[in-house]
This record gives structure tokens, sequence and C-alpha cells, in this order.
């Protein structure tokens, strides 16, 4: 089991969640969009990337910019190991992949679908065609794109995604220690991600991994995975 964990700002607190059993890390590299405290600059995001290598841990670029040229410049500059495209005014296209491959040959393209209501089931399968990754998520701001929202969604219709697309799903939304294990065993998907349970969220829009959190959270995910043989 896939356990991601977003989102990092310092190198030492991405060292620790690390640790901590992260499988993928997921950042906000400086960038026009989301939340201003979360952005890295882009000489932390190498600094980090370089250690995540090191760990065999992946990178997980997240675009919250609606500028898709601005995206594939970051990809280009970064070369991430998977680019996660959450923006509300821009999702990934057939052509949008194709020029990724030939920025950034070794970076996947995760796109986030926003599960609302059932419509979603259709947009993840129209998605699953070009992209490598879906990831399923809840809220959806102006400001910040889809997900961050630390709430859950109706796990019904990812469980439904799971089974009518071919690519890997990665479920977001509201998981954290208390909740993972319940998800993985409803949904079976190949991966979980969390922000806001297992983070400490301070004034001003900053904050910080709980170490402890996402050790448990890390713990349940594989625990929950091995009980159903996943
Ligand atoms: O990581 C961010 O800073 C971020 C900001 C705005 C939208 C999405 C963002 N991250 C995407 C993620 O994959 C989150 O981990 C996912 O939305 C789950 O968030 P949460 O419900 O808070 O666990």
């Amino acid at each position: 089991m896939i356990k991601q964990l977003y989102s990092l700002i310092q190198f030492d607190e991405a060292v620790k969640t690390m640790e901590a059993g992260a499988d993928n890390i997921g950042l906000v590299p400086m960038q026009n969009g989301g939340v201003p405290a979360h952005r890295v600059p882009l000489e932390r995001v190498y600094k980090i990337h370089d250690e995540a290598k090191k760990r065999g841990v992946k990178l997980v670029a997240i675009m919250l910019t609606n500028d898709p040229e601005e995206m594939l410049q970051l990809a280009e500059k970064v070369q991430p190991e998977i680019l996660h495209v959450a923006g509300d005014g821009y999702a990934a296209t057939p052509e949008f992949a194709k020029r990724l491959k030939e920025v950034a040959p070794d970076t996947a393209l995760m796109q986030a679908v926003l599960v609302d209501n059932e419509t979603a089931i259709d947009r993840a399968k129209k998605f699953a065609p070009f992209v490598d990754y879906i990831l399923l998520d809840s809220g959806l701001a102006p400001d910040t794109g889809i997900g961050a929202s630390g709430k859950t969604h109706d796990w019904n219709i990812d469980a439904k995604i799971v089974e009518s697309v071919d690519v890997p799903v990665i479920e977001a939304g509201g998981l954290g220690p208390d909740n993972v294990a319940d998800a993985i065993k409803k949904i079976k998907p190949y991966g979980v991600d969390s922000l806001t349970k297992t983070s400490i969220k301070y004034e001003g829009g900053n904050m910080e991994k709980d170490i402890e959190k996402v050790r448990l959270f890390c713990e349940r995910a594989d625990e929950a995975a091995k009980e159903i043989g996943l």
C-alpha cells in the first residue's frame, strides 16, 4: 500500500516523514497558485528530492496553478517522479500528457478527480486512458484547487471508480490514522494520501507534519492492506 503524505515544506520534516514510512512525499514547488505558506522554493525542492531519491521515496509535485505552460516548465526543472494536477481551472488532456513526456520522460502524471457526486465515475474514466494515476479527493476551493479540505466524501463512489478504471487510484480526502484502515477495506485503492489529519496547522496557513500521526497513518494503512491481502 502506497502511503502519500502532503504537504512538505521544510527539509527536516520531509526527512522525518520519510523515516516515518511515507512512500510518496508531496509538495508545492513555488508557483502561481495554492496556499502561499505551502509553496516551497525550488532550491529546497531540489534538496528534498535528492534526499528522497537516496531513500527510494517518490517526489510528487503538486500543481495548483491553472497554467499548463507553468506546469510543464516546473516539471522540466524539477523532474519529479509524479506530477499531480489539482488546480480548479485546468485538468490534464492527452496533449498535456504527451508534452509532459517530452520535457520530463520519467515523470508520471496524476490527475485529481473531485468526488462530489456519481458523475465523478465518468470523469475518472475519461482521464484513465492517458494518465498514470488518478487521485480521488474532496473539496474544491477557487484559490487552492481540489483537495486539502480535511473532509471525506462518499466512499461508495470511490469503490466503483477503483473497479472501473485500469490505472492505480490513490484515495485522498480527510484521511488520518483514525479512518485510513476503514477506507482501505472499503475502497481497496492502490494508495492512500493524507494532509490535514497528519499535520499541525498554525495561524496564517503555516503547517508542519505531526510525525507521530504520520507513523500511525503508515502503520495502520499497511496493517489494513495486509489484512485484506492488498
Ligand atoms: O498540498 C497542498 O498544499 C494542497 C493545497 C491545495 C489543494 C491540494 C493540496 N494537496 C493535495 C493533496 O493531495 C492532499 O493531500 C489531499 O487533498 C488530501 O488533503 P486532506 O483532506 O487535507 O488530507
